[in-house]
């Protein structure tokens, strides 16, 4: 039985080709591999015109849980300062990725992720979905970076894997905090707390890179999405691209604000809440100017939890019971329609 997140993603191997990123390096034109059909909202790079953007929550505020709770509510997701990670980390951890996807493509290719496997180097796991190609390279590490990165830098893997491990339990904490504001938001009781802080979270880390590209309005970066996580704490750099879908308003960007970070609802939490909490789906678009990076640190329960949106004793659960393995499973499988498929009302 699979016991971490990396495991339980072996039951659904992707073909090479869908994990092989292009060397964007070598690149003066747009290939037609990567070419989207363009849609008219494509670069809506801004917020709707009643000024509506995504909340910006300071951690120390006192009403910070309820404006919490509000921004579950009302998009999925904020923006978090005074969160409590030292600028310093977040700026090593940035540095790093930017090293790290700045090798030549076969020394990157050295830690390419396998058919079964989830971690190291490699396109986005979404990337199967979608016809086209995105503008994009990747690096995912679920518990130890060390082995995945010796494949890389043999000789000097150290620093690397330091400030990896340090990001790691840095979030970790931070996610704890936030998810125990989030569960007291939605009236959980203490024992079914548990979860939070055992040694068998489902936890991961993905370095993403985004190149500069020569027809930005024909590419995209991250195609959308929700995560499947409980939630996802995100530093981006300070380049735009991130947007967020709000009903109502469309794509809204998430602007780079100084030391502040991104925080996502993921699937899991919008289960457990019965959707009373939305998971922002969320996509990355590119420019021709700046690259850019981004850090997903990403948080859940363990895979033997079993997710019930009846434990908010509400007498209309939305969704069945089932493992996060469970759900992990129809995810790899059906990605947008997961949610769907669990769904026991006709909506
Ligand atoms: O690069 C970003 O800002 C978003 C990354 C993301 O959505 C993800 O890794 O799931
Ligand atoms: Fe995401």
């Amino acid at each position: 039985m699979a016991t971490t997140l990396s495991e339980a993603y072996r039951d659904y191997p992707l073909n090479l080709h869908h994990i092989i990123p292009l060397d964007f390096s070598s690149l003066r034109t747009l290939p037609e591999t990567h070419a989207w059909p363009q849609s008219e909202d494509a670069h809506h790079h801004h917020h709707d015109g009643s000024g509506s953007c995504i909340p910006i929550i300071d951690l120390m505020d006192p009403n910070a849980m309820e404006l919490i709770g509000l921004a579950c509510e009302n998009w999925g997701a904020f923006q978090l300062k005074n969160h409590g990670i030292p600028l310093s980390l977040v700026e090593e951890v940035e540095e790093e990725a930017k090293r790290l996807f700045a090798l030549p493509a076969d020394r990157k290719l050295k830690a390419l992720r396998s058919a079964a496997g989830a971690t190291g180097y490699g396109r986005a796991r979404i990337s199967s979905f979608f016809p086209k190609h995105m503008w994009h390279e990747g690096f995912t590490i679920m518990g130890s970076p060390c082995d995945d990165a010796k494949k890389i830098w043999p000789n000097d893997h150290t620093r690397f894997c330091n400030i990896i491990e340090n990001y790691q339990k840095q979030m970790k904490l931070l996610a704890e905090k936030l998810t125990q504001m989030i569960l007291t938001v939605l009236k959980i009781c203490e024992d079914e707390k548990g979860w939070i802080g055992s040694s068998e979270l489902c936890e991961a880390v993905q370095l993403n890179f985004y190149p500069c590209c020569p027809e930005p309005n024909r590419a995209m970066g991250l195609a959308p999405h929700t995560d499947t996580s409980f939630l996802t704490i995100l530093h981006q750099s300070q380049t735009n691209g991130l947007q967020i879908f709000k009903e109502g308003a469309g794509w809204v960007s998430v602007d780079p604000q100084p030391n502040t970070l991104v925080v996502h609802t993921g699937d899991i939490l919008h289960i457990l809440s019965n959707s009373r909490f939305r998971c922002a789906l969320h996509r990355v678009m590119v420019n021709s100017a700046r690259q850019r990076y981004s850090v997903a640190y990403f948080y859940g329960p363990p895979l033997d939890y079993v997710l019930s949106p009846l434990l908010l004793l509400t007498p209309f659960p939305r969704f069945r019971s089932l493992s996060i393995k469970d759900y992990i499973g129809i995810k790899a499988k059906n990605l947008g329609e997961a949610l769907s498929l669990i769904t026991t009302t006709q909506n």
